[in-house]
């Protein structure tokens, strides 16, 4: 207090600084700058101050002692009794207090409105945002100041009045607008709007909608406060249509609570919470919005939230308000369209502005109340929230009074409590606010009252954006409502007159702007506008007597015309029977088409699947005659390269046999002469043998050499010299070794000569030729033949190469008349030839001979007529040069196959 007092008491309400600074919950400002909440762009932005007006109430008793002294419509000043403890050192000191405006105590109600609260339902009525709540001790004439009573009615319901005297003629009808629980509204239709009022007039005569407000006798209190006629505002837009929406809401200990509150059955209000639109302004969630239409409705709807609010009797006040309470007014409007009848069904055009009437409870000091309990405990949280709000408004306060490069901005606590979280978006965002501190000017307050001023001198130079609602341009013409207004008088006019048809003209402000351009600013009752609804009247008298023109015009043509349509209407069913049974005939055509053209299909799928199979077949064909061609051509090829072959190798042959003959030829002669000259020997040896036999003196001849043996060889010349028998297989057996591989019985073992050894050769392949049935070999030695195939009969060739064989034995077996039997091997190598065929080269003769046990001792010439047929297959020749020539002739058909062509063999 010592401090308070040594400021200077007298100071003017401070300007808005250069640069104030941004709250911490808001966005740095500069100067005429604050944040835009619609499009967050910055730009130029007015400022006010909050508007503090200081109220003195009268003394309660004429014995009281007052503390206050109204200087002006300005200043108070602030004036300490004797008797005040800070006063002990005798020094009297006044303080002094300047406001906007200070009241004296004989201040009316009117007074206080007009200069606070009828700038605020002017800003509503713009489109603004206003704030206004009352402050000071309990007892203080805050409530007084703000509703009044009965006879000294208060702000709020003068706001009332002021307003809907304003907006009456341009109310729109009732739910065209409807609150979208979100703080917004919307609008509806026409026919959505009167669906709505139907039900609320059903609920009405039902009695069972809250606010379904009865068309009866006003309260008297109600009707009392609303008796005043104060002059309407001009800020109105003619052009815009309007409704007023009531919302009622306290803050009792820290809580949100809707007065307005349909509870049902239960008693208790139910607790709400504050939230922020999508425009940032903060509303409480779910708060009954009543829509209203004159200012009876509004006080209705306020008695009824003024029944719950919470009301105690303390010892200060006996009717003291034990919360905060806020009674929103709230405005929309919208445009109205082209002809200025209705709204423009789009809810971008709606503004919305509220006044916010916040009635606080009283500081109250429990040393003075004595308050206990629930008293005690409302008065704590009463205490608390205004020290919230006495908090908030100096940090924004210092906040925007900071300068310097750095300035460090402090977190303003609106969150503390429910009043400064409510009204958060007035400090951070734009409006107007103004406060009414409130004073009981008795000496007991002082102490109080002291805090009040210091409070309410600081909280006037907190600064407040300057709201610039935009309004929507939708090209329309200004004055449309006013036009539409005029019309309707004149239309009025001329039914009274007796023209009913004036009733159905369709309204045209089109014709009214055609009177004049200045129209719009005539006033309602103004001579100017009398003469306008004349001239309107002529015009439309003029209408409805052309219009009965045209519609006298109209009838004959309808008469016509529906004679017209007569004749037509005949002909036309007469067309429909045509149409009926021409469609039938169509139907059935279209039937038998839909049959044929079935068929087509049909057939044309089974052409298609011909035609594939059909190419498919000319393709194999190409190909088989393609393929043919080329196998003639390689035919023709090989022919002509056969033939080439075939007479190259017969000019080949021609001088081959040419060759070979000449060879031959002189072979034989040397053959002949060799042989002649052999038999000249042997005959000599035979005269030789003859002769030792006839003399029975026989010489040690080797048994190689025996008469029969040379018997044999002579035959065997002979053979040879008969051409049978090759010169190649006897020059292989020289004569001298051929005694050696005879084994004989009666000479013990046989001798084995070294070159008559059989082949060891693993790799030969023998082809054994033999009788069918031969003799079985009873010889101690047995013919060695590895690999050996037999057979019986040689008749092709082949037999020797399919074989593989290399070796070829002949096997020959004669019998003499004795009964010994004598096997001859004849050996040779097989020597491919290169026509294809073979030849057998004999290199070899082994003979075996076995000696019969009954034959006589005499030496008998051998005798093979008992063997023929066994060993040959017929009868042999029964001497042994028959033998051999047989031998060779098989040795001719069996082995070179075409032997009996070749010479050499
Ligand atoms: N300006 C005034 N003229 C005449 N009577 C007044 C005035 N101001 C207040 N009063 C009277 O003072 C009494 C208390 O006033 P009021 O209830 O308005 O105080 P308050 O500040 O609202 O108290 P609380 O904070 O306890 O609610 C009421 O009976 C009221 O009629």
């Amino acid at each position: 207090m010592k401090a308070a007092m040594a400021r200077t008491p007298m100071r003017p309400p401070k300007t808005p600084r250069a640069a104030p600074m941004p709250s911490a919950q808001a966005p740095p400002m500069t100067e005429g700058k604050r944040r835009d909440l619609s499009g967050g762009k910055q730009q130029p932005q007015q400022q006010d101050p909050v508007n503090v007006f200081c109220r003195v109430r009268p003394l309660p008793s004429d014995g009281d002692l007052t503390c206050m002294r109204v200087k002006n419509s300005t200043t108070i000043a602030v004036n300490p009794q004797d008797q005040h403890k800070l006063l002990q050192n005798g020094a009297q000191r006044e303080m002094q207090y300047i406001f906007k405006h200070v009241f004296q105590p004989d201040a009316t109600q009117q007074d206080v409105f007009a200069s606070v609260a009828q700038p605020l339902v002017e800003n509503l009525v713009r489109g603004r945002n206003s704030l206004l709540f009352t402050y000071g001790v309990t007892g203080s004439g805050k409530t007084y100041t703000m509703t009044g009573n009965s006879r000294h009615r208060g702000v709020m319901p003068r706001c009332l009045d002021l307003l809907f005297r304003t907006i009456s003629d341009y109310q729109a009808k009732k739910f065209v607008f409807k609150p979208d629980k979100l703080n917004g509204f919307e609008i509806l239709s026409e026919e959505d709007a009167l669906l709505e009022r139907q039900q609320e007039m059903n609920q009405r005569f039902a009695g069972t909608g809250r606010f379904a407000f009865r068309r009866k006798e006003s309260d008297p209190e109600i009707a009392s406060q609303a008796s005043v006629e104060p002059t309407p505002l001009s800020v109105l837009d003619e052009d815009n249509m309007y409704s007023v929406f009531i919302t009622y809401v306290e803050m009792y200990n820290n809580s949100v609570y809707d007065l307005l509150e349909d509870s049902g059955i239960q008693k208790s209000l139910q607790c709400k919470i504050i939230r922020e639109d999508a425009n940032h302004q903060m509303f409480v969630h779910g708060v009954t919005e009543v829509e209203v239409k004159t200012v009876d409705e509004a006080l209705e709807v306020f008695q009824m939230g003024q029944k719950r609010k919470r009301m105690g009797n303390t010892v200060l006040n006996a009717e003291s308000s034990r919360s905060h309470s806020v009674f929103n007014i709230r405005l929309v409007q919208a445009p109205t369209d082209c002809q200025g009848e209705h709204v423009v069904q789009d809810k971008q055009n709606i503004t919305v502005s509220q006044l916010s009437l916040v009635d606080l409870a009283g500081s109250e000091r429990s040393s003075r109340t004595k308050n206990t309990g629930v008293r005690l405990r409302e008065a704590g949280n009463i205490n608390n929230s205004l020290m919230t709000l006495r908090t908030c408004l100096e940090y924004l306060r210092e906040n925007q009074q900071q300068l310097g490069p750095n300035p460090v901005a402090k977190k303003i606590p609106y969150r503390d409590s429910k009043i400064t979280h409510m009204f958060k978006n007035y400090f951070d965002g734009e409006g107007q606010v103004s406060m009414i501190v409130c004073i009981n000017p008795r000496i007991e307050d002082y102490d109080e009252n002291m805090q009040v001023m210091k409070f309410a001198e600081m909280t006037q130079e907190v600064q407040i954006a300057r709201a610039t609602p935009i309004k929507p341009d939708l090209g329309l013409t200004p004055g449309r409502r006013k036009a539409n207004k005029l019309f309707k008088i004149a239309v009025n006019n001329l039914n009274e007159l007796g023209i009913p048809e004036a009733k159905q003209l369709e309204m045209d402000v089109g014709l009214v702007y055609s009177l004049g351009a200045d129209f719009p600013h005539y006033q309602m009752d103004s001579p100017e506008t009398e003469s306008k609804i004349q001239e309107l009247m002529e015009y439309l008298e003029q209408r409805i007597d052309k219009r009965r023109k045209l519609r006298a015009n109209m009838d004959l043509k309808c008469d016509n015309f529906r004679q017209l349509l007569m004749n037509l209407d005949r002909d036309n069913l007469q067309l429909r029977t045509e149409l009926a049974s021409l469609k039938a005939v169509y139907k059935q055509e279209r039937d038998r088409s839909a049959a044929l053209e079935n068929r087509v299909r049909i057939h044309e799928s089974s052409i298609d699947v011909l035609n594939n199979t059909v190419s498919k077949r000319e393709r194999q064909i190409q190909e088989l005659t393609h393929k043919l061609n080329e196998q003639e051509q390689l035919l023709s090829q090989k022919e002509q390269e056969k033939e080439k072959q075939k007479k190259k190798f017969n000019s080949k042959l021609a001088v081959e046999s040419d060759k070979n003959k000449r060879e031959f030829d002189q072979k034989l002669r040397e053959q002949r002469v060799k042989m002649q000259e052999r038999m000249r020997i042997k005959d000599e040896k035979l005269r030789l043998v003859s002769n030792i036999l006839q003399s029975e003196d026989v010489p040690s001849l080797p048994r190689s050499q025996s008469s029969e043996d040379l018997l044999n060889d002579k035959n065997r010349d002979r053979d040879h010299d008969r051409g049978a028998f090759t010169a190649r297989t006897e020059s292989s057996v020289p004569p001298t070794t051929r005694t050696d591989i005879y084994c004989t019985p009666r000479h013990g073992l046989a001798a084995a000569n070294n070159r008559h050894r059989r082949s060891r050769s693993a790799g030969d392949k023998w082809l054994e030729h033999r009788a069918a049935n031969p003799v079985p070999l009873g010889t101690i030695m047995q013919p060695y033949l590895k690999n050996r195939k037999s057979v019986t009969k040689l008749t092709d060739m082949k037999q020797l190469t399919d074989h593989g064989a290399t070796k070829y034995c002949l096997v020959s077996q004669e019998a003499d008349t004795d009964g010994d039997v004598e096997t001859k091997l004849y050996k040779g190598n097989v020597i491919p030839t290169c026509g294809g065929g073979a030849q057998v080269v004999f290199e070899d003769v082994e003979c075996l001979r076995q000696k019969s046990p009954v034959h006589s001792p005499t030496r008998k010439r051998p005798s093979n007529s008992n063997l023929s047929a066994s060993a040959f297959g017929g009868p042999l020749p029964s001497t042994g040069l028959t033998s051999v020539q047989d031998v060779a002739s098989r040795c001719n058909l069996g082995i070179e196959g075409h032997s009996s062509k070749k010479s050499k063999i």
